[in-house]
């Protein structure tokens, strides 16, 4: 416990350790200023036992079979252990290798397989509808300027990608799971970088741990490098994507006007079954409101109170129905690495805009979005998200069966 006085800080005690020291010195950016902890992988097996006085240590060749690692320990590293005098966390605390996709024991059956069927919106009867979204000649140029490994409540991982693009200053983001599908923007090196400065931006690979020291992507690979490696699938299927758009009333403030909420956390759950090896992406982009910011959509919402659909709504506020584009979306997939993918959409302009002017990106298939309580499968009912489901299909061609929701009702 900290206490009041600050005696016990990092820079109020006496900073007697070489490690302190070192912590010390190092930039503010780096938080918590935790306390390294050696790469147990790497030693030969330490054993340890508590005594009154402290603790011992004895030295012992791995039991694994590892003739290929590099077994040398540096000396001021096994002081280090020496003078921590606490037990060191087993390695597998340290250094998991990869990032399963779902918590052991809390899977979902395989047989939940997200089902798609094949599109392809280069043919009239490609189911894509017909519409012809507007593009830019170009895709805009976008950056990940930062990842973080964010362990989520469902007990899955994802990698959160903050990305920057030439065309509005929004903090677009991608929520990868998987930690195989790299941002090559974010992976580039920059100039006059250091390890830490990667390892602080996301541009490692595997897992960090206290005390890592390396990013893993500079440098000759050696076999030693292997725990620091991203699990790649063997199978190369496409990943399942979502396109989603902001709605700060459905995803956080409860509303049940609408189904956004329900359909990030089954993008997310979808993303997370077994079956999914090869991972997903969720490219969640800063178009709140279709696109006409919150403080419009909540006019919007009280010109429905008062009598009109979502897509009337829109128009007398004098805003297209949907003043959407997805050009980031696009850049942001292939930045990711991506030139297929499986899209999880029930709208046909969202498949062609994706694809970008020149198909940069193919949809190979859509998954539909059918709401929950649609199948029975929980989920919520409300007059207005029936209303706002309603207008999505019968003015905006979303291919949903209005006959599934009756029969659950
Ligand atoms: N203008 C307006 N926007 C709304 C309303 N209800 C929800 N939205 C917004 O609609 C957008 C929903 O977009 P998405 O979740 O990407 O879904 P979609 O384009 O409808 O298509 P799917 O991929 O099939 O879900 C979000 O930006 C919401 O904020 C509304 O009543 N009026």
């Amino acid at each position: 416990m900290p206490s009041l006085d600050g005696k016990d800080s990092m820079r109020g005690a006496g900073v007697d350790k070489p490690w302190q020291k070192e912590m010390a010195d190092l930039p503010s950016f780096y938080s918590p200023q935790s306390r390294p902890v050696p790469d147990t992988s790497r030693l030969p097996n330490v054993e340890h036992s508590q005594h009154d006085e402290g603790v011992s240590f004895s030295l012992s060749p791995p039991a694994e079979p590892s003739s290929s690692r590099n077994l040398e320990v540096p000396t001021a590293t096994l002081d280090m252990i020496a003078s921590n005098q606490e037990p060191l966390p087993p390695p597998s605390l340290l250094s998991p290798a990869f990032t399963p996709p779902a918590t052991p024991g809390t899977t979902t059956p395989r047989s939940e397989h997200p089902r798609g069927v094949p599109v392809d919106s280069s043919i009239p009867s490609g189911g894509c509808g017909t519409k012809k979204p507007r593009l830019l000649e170009t895709l805009p140029e976008v950056q990940c300027i930062v990842r973080a490994r964010i362990p989520t409540t469902g007990g899955t991982e994802m990698f959160l990608h903050l990305y920057t693009n030439n065309v509005d200053q929004k903090e677009h983001l991608a929520i990868v799971f998987g930690s195989h599908i790299r941002s090559t923007s974010l992976d580039a090196p920059r100039e006059g970088e250091t390890e830490m400065d990667r390892m602080v931006r996301g541009a490692y690979t595997g897992r960090l741990y206290p005390g890592r020291t390396r990013s893993g992507m500079v440098g000759p690979v050696t076999p030693a490098d292997s725990d620091l490696a991203d699990h790649t699938p063997a199978e190369s299927n496409p990943p399942l994507v979502r396109i989603h758009s902001e709605c700060y009333t459905g995803e956080t403030a409860w509303s049940a006007r609408c189904d956004c909420g329900e359909q990030l956390d089954e993008a997310a759950r979808l993303m997370s079954l077994p079956s999914e090896e090869q991972g997903g992406i969720i490219i969640y982009l800063r178009q709140e409101g279709r696109g006409i910011g919150l403080g419009e959509k909540l006019k919007a919402y009280n010109l429905q109170d008062l009598g009109s659909d979502t897509v009337e709504a829109n128009l007398l506020l004098r805003h297209p129905a949907d003043a959407r584009s997805y050009g980031l979306a696009t850049a942001m997939l292939r930045d990711l690495g991506q030139h297929e993918v499986r899209l999880l959409t029930n709208n046909p302009d969202k498949i062609r805009a994706v694809e970008g002017p020149n198909r940069e990106v193919r949809v190979t298939e859509r998954v539909a979005m059918v709401p929950l309580s649609w199948k029975g499968k929980g989920g919520f009912r409300s007059r207005e998200v029936e209303g706002y489901l309603k207008t999505k299909i019968e003015k905006m061609g979303h291919m949903l069966d209005m006959d599934l929701g009756s029969q659950h009702s």
